[in-house]
């Protein structure tokens, strides 16, 4: 509780409908018996937290009034409420930010695939504050230990690395797969770093940027890099693809939600193959529909994850995953909004934006 004392004020990121990001004050949340107080000590910005500043949307979620960003942190428990069982004052954690219904009532809970939950309140998601702040009360359920050896800022990045593990998982990937990921940002990349644990081999990777794909290159040398470029026919990005990969995909982890990029997938898909999009974009999209079906590909997707941070907690415990070379920029709680300008402007070529707060 020491530092409660020695930083008594809850700052916070918060955007609004007119698009005004700026850091304000709240209060320091009461805890209910099942929650945890938490410092939150470090905070990957997300995509997603720049396209609700930017466009004040995502599809159907909608920023509507003041609301708090970030949902991808990790930090140290300061308090806990009187029925937590398993955490003690000091233990560091992972925040899971999907807090689904819990209730025995829903399909999706009571099944496991509680990302479906349509009562889940995901911190950061419109309505609901994200943790992007000093101080946040978690429920106990939706925290996961994090050990001595493994950082704050990995502990954050856990969340992008549980999106690609969830994709992974649903998509079958297997041992000497030969796989295309398109899109070299954090998701790609935490895709790249996982598929290379699960044994694919080859891997391409594509990107518009040469930034990235040195990034890929440096992460894991052994994968092989193709430079997209705008406007470029997909049929002939496709062909590039398989050049490099030597053979057809079997599986293709799309990363962009981009439309040509996912033709590109999908052309560059051997037949029976799969295309598993994880990347999110328009509404509506063309799909090469005669393509896919005389080719018998699978067109699959993602939404957000469940039951994965545990095992991506261990998959960096292990030194299976090192997730430390994607932060690209560090910033101070207190620096929020120049965070986020760095997250957002292309020229600063950031690649994962940290928020820290000692
Ligand atoms: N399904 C989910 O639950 C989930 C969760 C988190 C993020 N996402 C989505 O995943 C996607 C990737 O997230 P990110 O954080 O890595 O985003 P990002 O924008 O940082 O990265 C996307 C990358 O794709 C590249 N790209 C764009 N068009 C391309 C093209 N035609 N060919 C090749 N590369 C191209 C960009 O240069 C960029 O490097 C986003 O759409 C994001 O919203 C989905
Ligand atoms: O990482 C999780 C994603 O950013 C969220 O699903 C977001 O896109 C919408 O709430
Ligand atoms: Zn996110
Ligand atoms: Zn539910």
């Amino acid at each position: 509780m020491e530092v409660l004392s020695k930083k008594p004020i809850n700052l916070a990121v918060h955007t609004s409908p007119d698009h005004d990001l700026r850091l304000v004050e709240c209060e320091i949340p009461e805890i209910g018996p099942y929650d945890c107080l938490v410092h939150v000590r470090a905070s990957g910005i997300c995509g997603s937290d720049v396209h609700f500043w930017k466009h004040g949307r995502i599809g159907p979620m909608v920023v509507t009034g003041d609301y708090g960003l970030g949902h991808e942190s990790a930090g140290v428990i300061l308090k806990v409420g009187d029925s937590v069982t398993r955490f003690k004052p000091g233990d560091r954690v992972a925040l899971e930010c999907g807090v689904p219904c819990s209730k025995p009532t829903c399909f999706y809970c009571r099944t496991g695939r509680y990302n479906a939950c349509p009562d889940v309140v995901f911190f950061s998601t419109p309505p609901y504050n994200g943790v992007l702040r000093r101080y946040h009360a978690h429920p106990e359920a939706w925290l996961h230990k994090l050990p001595d050896h493994v950082s704050f800022e990995e502990g954050s990045l856990v969340e992008p690395l549980s999106v690609a593990l969830a994709g992974i998982d649903r998509s079958g990937l297997r041992l000497a797969d030969p796989l295309v990921i398109c899109g070299a940002g954090p998701i790609g990349l935490t895709s790249l770093l996982a598929a290379n644990a699960a044994g694919a081999e080859p891997i391409v990777i594509t990107d518009l940027d040469e930034g990235r794909l040195a990034k890929a290159k440096e992460l894991i040398p052994r994968a092989r890099t193709v430079l997209v470029e705008k406007g470029q026919d997909s049929k002939a990005i496709a062909a590039r693809i398989v050049e490099q990969l030597g053979q057809e995909a079997k599986l293709v982890l799309e990363c962009t939600g981009v439309e040509s990029s996912i033709h590109s997938g999908i052309y560059a898909t051997r037949f029976g193959g799969s295309v598993f999009v994880i990347g999110v974009g328009k509404d509506f999209q063309n799909i090469p529909f005669m393509h896919l079906s005389t080719n018998e590909i699978d067109l699959k997707f993602q939404y957000r994850y469940h039951d994965v941070y545990p095992k991506a907690i261990s998959l960096v415990a292990a030194g299976m995953v090192d997730l430390k070379p994607l932060v690209s920029h560090r910033f101070k709680l207190e620096e929020g909004v120049e965070a986020f300008k760095a997250a957002s402007t292309p020229t600063a070529k950031a690649i994962k934006v940290q928020i820290l707060d000692e």
